[in-house]
């Protein structure tokens, strides 16, 4: 469904989310069939629902082929699905993983990001904010299953999980690479992944634009647990059946506690990081540099 006829969806849609992804973003006979055995299955176009095998624990997989490249749209129904899960008092852990083959995410889509007017550029900016802010202070456990490549903003969707455990493929490499692109990961990017494998391992992994393999990945602590590739889900469901041993509520505080004051920084000056980031795109170096990107991507096959 196009962003905008989700916008509008009268007022009342919109504070239901549940029902939106149920009533409108799938057909009706699709949401129909959306209980089984007792257990809610939802999708929309580009993020599927579906309840895992372990009871409390739902999968949401990111389907907007061929990459799952982060859209406005991709990015507002993730924020929805996972809002409709938090609202749903089944629902205590979600295993974020990807629907297309060999890509979790290749990060923000590039096409948002060249081209477009100042406007287009703050409503996608806004909605990047809130996918960071919603998944990094979930109450929810989020376990990040990474089947594929994970760059740049694909890495930041994981690095907001509690827990990340990655396929064992040389191919799947993650990290950070803005700055092989000619732009700045902004500081809340930073913060996430400093937050993650600490300083030092930052310094060098952001200035250099580093893409990891899974080994070093793990070793630099990017990620929790390497496994191979069909034990994946296994995996984190069994990570996910530890996580939820522990008392929601006091987990939950303590997440709180620990986050909160790195998702302030944002918070604070979320006009201010939009405003920065719409003058920065905007210009015509930053403009040419990511259209040599967009096109070197695009001739690698030919
Ligand atoms: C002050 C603020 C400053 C601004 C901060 C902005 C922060 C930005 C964060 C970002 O996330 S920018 C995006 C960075 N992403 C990347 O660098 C990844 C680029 N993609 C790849 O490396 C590869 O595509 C892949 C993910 C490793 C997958 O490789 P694979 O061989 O499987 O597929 P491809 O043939 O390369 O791609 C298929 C198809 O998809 C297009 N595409 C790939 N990535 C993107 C993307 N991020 N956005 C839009 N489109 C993308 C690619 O061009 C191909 O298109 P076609 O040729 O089929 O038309």
């Amino acid at each position: 469904m196009a962003l905008t006829a989700v916008l509008r969806l009268p007022a009342r849609a919109l504070l239901r989310p549940w029902a939106l992804l149920r009533g409108v973003a799938l057909g009706r006979t699709e949401a129909a069939a959306g209980i089984r055995n007792g257990a809610r299955r939802f999708g929309s176009q580009h993020v599927l629902v579906e309840p895992a095998a372990a009871a409390g624990v739902a999968v949401m997989k990111l389907r907007n082929p061929p990459v799952n490249s982060l859209s406005l749209e991709l990015l507002t129904e993730l924020v929805i699905s996972l809002e409709k899960l938090e609202n749903d008092k089944v629902f205590r852990g979600v295993i974020l993983t990807s629907d297309c083959p060999s890509v979790f995410s290749s990060g923000l889509d590039l096409r948002e990001l060249c081209g477009r007017n100042p406007a287009r550029y703050a409503e996608f900016w806004k909605a990047v904010q809130e996918m960071w802010l919603r998944f990094y202070l979930s109450n929810l456990v989020l376990v990040a299953a990474i089947n594929g490549a994970c760059p740049a903003g694909g890495c930041l969707l994981s690095l907001t999980c509690d827990y990340r455990v990655l396929a064992d493929n040389p191919k799947y490499l993650m990290g950070l690479n803005e700055t092989l692109l000619g732009i700045v990961a902004p500081f809340w990017f930073k913060d996430s992944i400093m937050n993650t494998i600490g300083h030092r391992a930052t310094e060098q992994a952001l200035q250099l634009g580093s893409l990891l393999p899974p080994a070093e990945a793990l070793q630099v602590g990017m990620v929790d647990q390497v496994v191979p590739e069909d034990q994946l889900l296994s995996t984190a469901l069994s990570v996910m059946a530890k996580w939820l041993a522990v008392p929601d509520h006091a987990r939950q505080l303590t997440k709180s506690m620990i986050r909160q004051a790195t998702a302030d920084r944002l918070l604070k000056q979320r006009d201010a990081d939009i405003q920065n980031f719409v003058s920065f795109i905007s210009k015509d170096a930053i403009q040419k540099s990511l259209q040599t990107y967009l096109e070197k991507l695009k001739q690698k096959k030919g």
